[in-house]
């Protein structure tokens, strides 16, 4: 796999960073999460692939443990709060001097500096900073944020993976580390960089939820099918739009133009009624094999059987029967290999961490009778 041999310590976080580390262990490199110590359950629900080491970082012979660690890896990834780090004395300085070949990706909200830099936060919070939010919901209603997909995942996890893959490619080179700085605020404005680029084409000049691809077009929205499903229509051009039309059993004569704006919403109501009058299933079998751009709202149970997605293997079900999407893209010489066995239990690979980080088996016992790291082994579960 293309990151094989590439060791990475995740300091255990919300959504954003625990994305990030199971991008990277999907593509091959070995993850260690380091995780509290007393805790029960882990609310990562990504940790494919990665080991779990439980360490009590509020003492500082779990804080020397942490560092050995980090300055014999090749990434580390932290999640906290700007500070939180240099005040356990393992803040970028102090690791680089120990390893400089170190890539040490911090992914916050706000980034690491400017005057928010220290503020709590969520997507919802990063996305309204990012400019995006104020364009995102339906006419007359207020902004609305679609789930946590934008700022945590696609500019917070993702962008920072980019960040960490782009670093060592460029210490194959220079022999030497870097600091990540990933602001999902900037990781989302950036994601959105065709916002700003094509308001020069008018993209965006009508208030928010009335222009062409924010669901003010009529032919470019969902639409509820007579069982109470959706389809999605994204027919913008017009010998798309021709066949769109055509598949709905309309007559172009009969319609507004397409581009006539003060026409969409009597649009929107004929095409309303006309889904209205077939099921879903019904309206795929019309629309499957054309050019109309029309296609099934699918749930997350349905993705799996879908023919296109199933001769595609787009979804696996992993050992516990849980349905995922496949790593995405696929390279064909080095693809990813996603773990099908079940998520690593707190602490269960405590043990065998430390002792191939090259920790004496006495001074495990001792780390572990003092309470400063713990070990869950998979049978003690059972
Ligand atoms: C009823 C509640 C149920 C909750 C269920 C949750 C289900 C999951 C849902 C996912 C929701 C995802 C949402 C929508 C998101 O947007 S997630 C993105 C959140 N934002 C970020 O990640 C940006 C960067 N991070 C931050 O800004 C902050 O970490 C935060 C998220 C605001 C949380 O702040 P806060 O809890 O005060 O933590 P921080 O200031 O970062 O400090 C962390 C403290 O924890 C400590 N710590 C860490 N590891 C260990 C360890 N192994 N052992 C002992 N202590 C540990 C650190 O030392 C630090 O302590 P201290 O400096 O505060 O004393």
């Amino acid at each position: 796999m293309a990151l094989a041999g590439v060791r990475v310590i995740e300091l255990a976080g919300l959504a954003p960073a625990p994305f990030c580390g199971m991008i990277l262990a999907d593509f091959g490199a070995r993850v260690i999460r380091i995780d509290r110590t007393k805790l029960s359950m882990t609310v990562d629900t990504q940790a494919r692939g990665k080991q779990s080491v439980a360490l009590n970082l509020k003492n500082p012979k779990g804080v020397a443990v942490l560092k050995r660690l980090c300055v014999q890896s090749d990434v580390v990834l932290e999640p906290y709060r700007k500070g939180v780090m240099e005040k356990m004395g393992l803040g970028p300085e102090d690791l680089l001097k120990e390893n400089p070949c170190l890539i040490y990706a911090r992914l916050t909200g706000y980034g690491q500096s400017g005057s928010y830099a220290k503020a709590a936060g969520h997507d919802i919070n990063y996305l309204a900073m990012s400019g995006l939010l104020s364009m995102l919901g339906r006419s007359s209603e207020k902004p609305y944020a679609p789930l946590n997909l934008v700022a945590d995942f696609a500019g917070g996890g993702l962008m920072c993976a980019f960040g960490i893959v782009l670093a060592l490619l460029e210490r194959s080179r220079s022999g030497q580390g870097q600091i990540i700085d990933a602001s999902m605020v900037e990781g989302a404005a950036y994601v959105g960089s065709f916002m700003w680029k094509s308001r020069s084409l008018g993209l965006w000049n009508r208030p928010r939820g009335e222009n062409l691809l924010d669901s003010g077009a009529p032919f470019y929205d969902t639409y509820r099918t007579s069982d109470g499903k959706y389809m999605a229509v994204g027919a913008i051009e017009p010998q798309f739009y021709q066949q769109f039309i055509q598949g709905l059993g309309l007559y172009d004569a009969d319609l507004p133009a397409q581009m006539s704006v003060s026409d969409w919403p009597q649009l929107r109501q004929t095409f309303t009624r006309v889904f209205a009058s077939k099921t879903q299933e019904e309206w795929s079998r019309v629309f499957d094999g054309t050019d109309a751009c029309v296609t099934p709202v699918l749930s997350l149970d349905e993705v799996l059987s879908h023919p296109h997605n199933q001769a595609r293997g787009s979804f696996f079900k992993d050992s516990q029967g849980e349905i995922s999407p496949q790593p995405a893209p696929v390279l064909s010489r080095s693809p990813a290999e996603p773990c099908h066995s079940r998520d690593p239990f707190i602490g269960e690979h405590t043990r065998s961490v430390l002792k191939e980080y090259g920790f004496e088996q006495a001074q495990i016992e001792q780390l572990l009778s003092a309470g400063i790291v713990e070990c869950k082994e998979a049978k003690a579960r059972l």
